[in-house]
C-alpha cells in the first residue's frame, strides 16, 4: 500500500520541471511495436506506473525493453513479438493496454486482450475501437472477459466516431497506417497528445493528415521503422503545478518544453490567478483570494475532464459558489466526498456540482478513487490545516512521476510511504 501524507501551510516556490505526458507515451509504446526491425528510442518518459505497466506488456508481447529511469528514456526493441496475449494481471492495471491491439493485429494477426484497466470513472466504452477494426476487416470475438480480435491484413475503410475518442483515434490511426489502402476517421479526437502521436508515426514513414482538424486520412504503408521521438510535456502535470502555486499563495516557474496550458490558464486567470510567460518558461503566482469559477468539461480544446477534480480542490478554497459540469465521464465526481470530508461543501447533482466556498479544508484521512481524485487530495493537503493521508498512493503514482520529491524541492510538506497494508 502506497500512501501520501501531506502537511497544509507552505506555500510552494521554485522551479517545477514537468513531465513527459502519460496520454501520450503510452500510445507510443503502443506505436513502437507497429516497427518490425530496429529500436525505437523514446525520451521524455514520465517515470510513472502507467509507463512500467506498459513496459511489462511489451515484454510479455516478446519487446525487449530498456526502461534508463535517470536519463528518463525508453529503447523498444520489438522485431522479435511473439505472443498475441495481454495478460489480465498487467492489462487491467491501466487503460493504456488497449493501445496495444493495432501493432499486434499487424505484427500476428491478432490480439487476445483479456482485460482492460484505467481509472473507475462509470462507464468506459471501447465500442469505437473494435466497431472500426471489423470496419477494416478484421473479426472481433467479445468473450464475456477476453476479447479476441483476428485480421489476415486489414483494409482501409470509412470510419465515424460518435464522439471524439482519445484512444479510440490513437488506436484506429496505427490499424490504419499499415492498412491495405485509404482510411478516413471522422469526428477524431482533437487532443495535443494525438498529435504528438501523428507526429511519431508521421517520422515512423507513416501517411497521416488532417491531425487536428477533426477528419484523418491515412494511406496504409507497407512498413514502418523505428525511429527516435521526444514526448510532449504533460498538460495535466502542468496545470496540477499551477494550481499547487495558486492554492498555497505560491509562486513557480514551470519548465516544460513548449509547455501550453490552454484553457486551464484562462480559467485559473479568471479565478485570480497570474500567468507570465518568458521565453520558455511559464511563471504562475497568486497573491489575493480565489475567484469562483464555472467548468464545463469537454474533450480538446475545452476544459480536460482529468483536471476537473484538481479545479474542485482550487473552487473549495475560493471565495463564492462554483459549478461544475462534467461531460465526459459519468462516474467522475467521487472526490466530493473526500473533500467533504476535510471541510469543503461540494454537492453533487447527477453530472453537476455545486462547491460552496471558501471553506477552510482541515487534515484527514482521504481516500483516492482514481489518479485525478488522488492529487485532487494532494492539493487540498497542500492547504488544509494540518495532515492529510491519502490512500491508494498507487493511483497517484500511476500518471505523477516524483510527486513527493518534486513538491519537496518546492518547500511542500509531503512524504510517500510504503507499507504492508
Ligand atoms: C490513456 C489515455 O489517453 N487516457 C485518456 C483518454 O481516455 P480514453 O481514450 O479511454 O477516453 P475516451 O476519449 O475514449 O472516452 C471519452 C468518452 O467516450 C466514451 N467512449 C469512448 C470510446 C468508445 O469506444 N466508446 C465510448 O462510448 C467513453 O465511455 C467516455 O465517456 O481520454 C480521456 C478523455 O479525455 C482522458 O480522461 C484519459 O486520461
Ligand atoms: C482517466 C485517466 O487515465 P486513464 O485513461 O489512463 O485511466 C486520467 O489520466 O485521468
Amino acid at each position: 500500500m502506497v500512501r501520501y501524507r501531506v502537511r497544509g501551510g507552505n506555500a510552494l516556490r521554485g522551479t517545477a520541471f514537468i513531465q513527459g505526458a502519460k496520454n501520450a507515451v503510452l500510445p507510443m509504446i503502443g506505436a513502437a511495436l507497429l516497427a518490425a526491425k530496429g529500436r525505437t528510442v523514446l525520451r521524455n518518459v514520465p517515470i510513472i506506473e502507467d509507463v512500467r505497466r506498459a513496459v511489462e506488456l511489451a515484454e510479455a508481447v516478446g519487446a525487449y525493453v530498456e526502461l534508463h529511469e535517470a536519463e528518463r528514456t525508453l529503447v523498444i526493441d520489438a522485431s522479435r513479438l511473439n505472443n498475441p496475449v495481454l495478460p489480465a494481471e498487467i492489462a487491467r492495471r491501466f487503460r493504456g493496454s488497449v493501445l496495444f491491439t493495432p501493432a499486434l493485429l499487424h505484427r500476428l494477426g491478432e490480439a487476445v486482450v483479456e482485460g482492460v484497466g484505467g481509472c473507475n470513472l462509470g462507464s468506459r466504452n471501447l465500442d469505437f475501437h473494435y466497431l472500426g477494426y471489423k470496419r477494416l476487416g478484421a473479426v472481433v470475438d467479445e468473450g464475456e472477459t477476453v476479447i479476441h480480435v483476428k485480421a489476415s491484413g486489414l483494409t482501409g475503410a470509412t470510419l465515424y466516431l460518435d464522439t471524439p475518442s482519445h484512444t479510440g483515434t490513437e488506436n484506429l490511426i496505427m490499424a490504419a497506417a499499415l492498412a491495405r489502402g485509404t482510411t478516413v476517421i471522422e469526428n477524431a479526437a482533437l487532443e495535443p497528445e494525438v498529435l504528438d502521436v501523428i507526429d511519431m508515426l508521421s517520422k515512423m514513414g507513416a501517411r497521416i493528415r488532417g491531425g487536428g482538424t477533426g477528419f484523418i486520412t491515412v494511406e496504409g504503408v507497407e512498413e514502418l521503422h523505428a525511429v527516435e521521438h521526444t514526448v510532449m510535456p504533460d498538460r495535466l502535470d502542468a496545470g496540477v503545478f499551477a494550481m499547487a502555486a495558486a492554492i498555497t499563495g505560491g509562486e513557480l516557474s514551470l519548465v516544460g518544453t513548449g509547455l501550453d496550458l490552454g484553457v486551464v490558464r484562462y480559467k485559473l486567470e479568471q479565478m485570480g490567478v497570474d500567468f507570465a510567460r518568458q521565453g520558455a518558461v511559464l511563471h504562475v503566482r497568486c497573491d489575493r483570494p480565489l475567484r469562483p469559477i464555472n467548468i464545463i468539461t469537454d474533450t480538446y480544446p475545452g476544459f480536460a475532464t482529468d483536471l476537473q477534480s484538481p479545479m474542485m480542490t482550487v473552487a473549495a478554497l475560493a471565495d463564492g459558489t462554483s459549478y461544475i459540469h462534467e461531460r465526459i465521464f459519468d462516474g467522475r465526481f467521487a472526490l466530493a466526498g473526500e473533500l467533504n470530508k476535510m471541510g469543503a461543501n461540494v454537492q453533487v447533482e447527477d453530472s453537476r456540482a455545486m462547491v460552496f466556498g471558501p471553506t477552510p479544508l482541515t487534515g484527514a484521512r482521504v481516500t483516492a478513487h482514481d489518479l485525478r481524485s488522488g492529487i485532487a487530495l494532494v492539493l487540498a493537503g497542500l492547504a488544509a490545516e494540518g495532515e492529510t493521508v491519502i490512500e491508494s498512493g498507487y493511483l497517484i503514482d500511476r500518471g505523477h512521476a516524483h510527486l513527493a520529491t518534486r513538491m519537496r524541492a518546492l518547500g511542500a510538506d509531503i512524504t510517500r510511504e510504503i507499507s504492508d497494508r
